[in-house]
Order: structure tokens, then sequence, then C-alpha cells
């Protein structure tokens, strides 16, 4: 099974998916960007202000399709369960704003380039904070995090929990650490527990 932690910079994803370490121990923890020299390639254009909008996709997307092959597909065949901070939706919200104007109806173009190939996660477990409250925690150090940007990535994640809400499951993250922590947790347990639910 196929569990992903999805959200706007600064939501809390990678607090959670630290703390999860410990409470899934048998689990496969994995993240995009990737470790790999694909994810390496991702972290030089995120650090590149002036870096051309579809050659990012196509790097974040190199990435995933390494990550599927080398992590996502291995794991899940021996039947792992898998948890990754961020994921493909990152890419559809993300993308999608980055490439507004560049391609007609971005997020449709962006899905259709995935659909062919990506394994979609099983639940998808959206960390819902404002893009102020994004942007200031995570210290608006790159061209993502800034709270104008991280709005209209929130809009999309909006767009594709109302077309998938069997999928995704919203957790307010401006609670305080724990209180996230608990209710991701508890949603993890369910999804395992009743995985056709989802
Ligand atoms: N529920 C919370 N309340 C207040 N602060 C939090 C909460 N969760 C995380 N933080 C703090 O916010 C900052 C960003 O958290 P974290 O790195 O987990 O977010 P993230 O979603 O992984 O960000 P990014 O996508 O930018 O990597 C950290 O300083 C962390 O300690
Ligand atoms: C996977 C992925 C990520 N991004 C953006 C989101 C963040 O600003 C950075 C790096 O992610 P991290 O969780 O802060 O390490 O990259 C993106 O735009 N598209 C993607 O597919």
């Amino acid at each position: 099974m196929l569990i992903t932690l999805e959200g706007l910079d600064g939501s809390g994803k990678t607090t959670v998916w630290e703390v999860l370490h410990e409470e899934f121990s048998d689990a496969v923890f994995t993240r995009e960007p990737t470790n790999s020299w694909y994810g390496e390639a991702v972290n030089r254009s995120i650090d590149d202000d002036d870096a051309d909008s579809i050659a990012e996709l196509f790097l974040y997307t190199a990435d995933h399709a390494a990550h599927l092959s080398n992590t996502i597909r291995p794991a899940l065949s021996d039947g792992k369960l898998v948890i990754s901070d961020r994921y493909s939706d990152s890419r559809y919200a993300y993308q999608a704003v980055a490439l507004d104007g560049h391609v007609t109806r971005p997020m449709e173009y962006i899905i259709g380039v995935h659909k062919p190939w990506t394994r979609p996660p099983d639940c998808t477990i959206y960390l819902d904070v404002d893009p102020e409250t994004g942007a200031a925690r995570s210290g608006a150090t790159n061209k993502f995090e800034q709270a104008g940007f991280l709005a209209q990535v929130q809009s999309n994640y909006e767009r594709l929990m109302d077309a998938e809400p069997g999928r995704f499951v919203c957790v307010d993250a401006t609670r305080s650490p724990e209180a996230v922590i608990d209710s991701v947790v508890s949603t993890i347990e369910r999804v395992i527990d009743e995985p056709n639910e989802q």
C-alpha cells in the first residue's frame, strides 16, 4: 500500500514523516525529490530562480520515474507499506502554477504526462495550512516558498481533492505538531485496517 503526504511548503510533512518512522517501523519511508542524482538535479533547479519551468517539470518527472522503478514498485511488490513525503500530486499542484502561460490547461497536461506509467497512491494525506503560515514556517527561502505562489498551489491541491475525495484525507495542520501527528497516525491505521474504504 502506498500512502503519500502532501501539502504546502511548511505544512509540516517532514515533521510528521520523521515521527511516523517510529510508529510504522516496518514501512519503507521515501520522499520526492529523492536522494538520487535525479533528485540532486531537481534541487539545483529549485535553487535557480531562472530555471525553465518546462525543463523543471521534466526534471521532477524524471526523478519520479526513477523513484518508481528503484524504490516504490519493488517495495510494493514485497508487500510493504510505503510512505512518501511528497509524490506526484506535488507536480500536479506546483508545476501547474509554474507552467501557467506556458501550456494550456497545465494541470491536465502534467497529469496526462504521468498517467500512462505512474502508480497512483492508495491514500494521500493533505496537511492543510494557509499559504501565509506555510511561507512563514518554511522561511520563504526559495521561489516556491512565497505566500502568493503557495496560494495558487493551495487552489490546485483543492481541485485535486475535489476530483478524488476518496483518495485524499485532509488534516488541519495549523494545530500543534502532536495533534497533527495523532490525526495522521490514526488515518494510516484506519487505511491499513480498511483498505477498500478509501
Ligand atoms: N504543527 C506545527 N505547528 C507549528 N510548527 C510546525 C508544525 N509542524 C512543523 N512545524 C515547523 O515548521 C517548520 C517546517 O516544518 P516541516 O519541515 O516539517 O514542513 P514541510 O511541510 O516538510 O516543509 P517543506 O515542504 O518546505 O520541506 C519546521 O520548523 C517545523 O518545526
Ligand atoms: C516533489 C516536488 C516538489 N516541489 C517543490 C516543493 C518544495 O518547494 C520543493 C522541495 O520539496 P521539499 O518538500 O521542500 O523538500 O520542491 C515541486 O514543485 N514539485 C514536485 O513535484
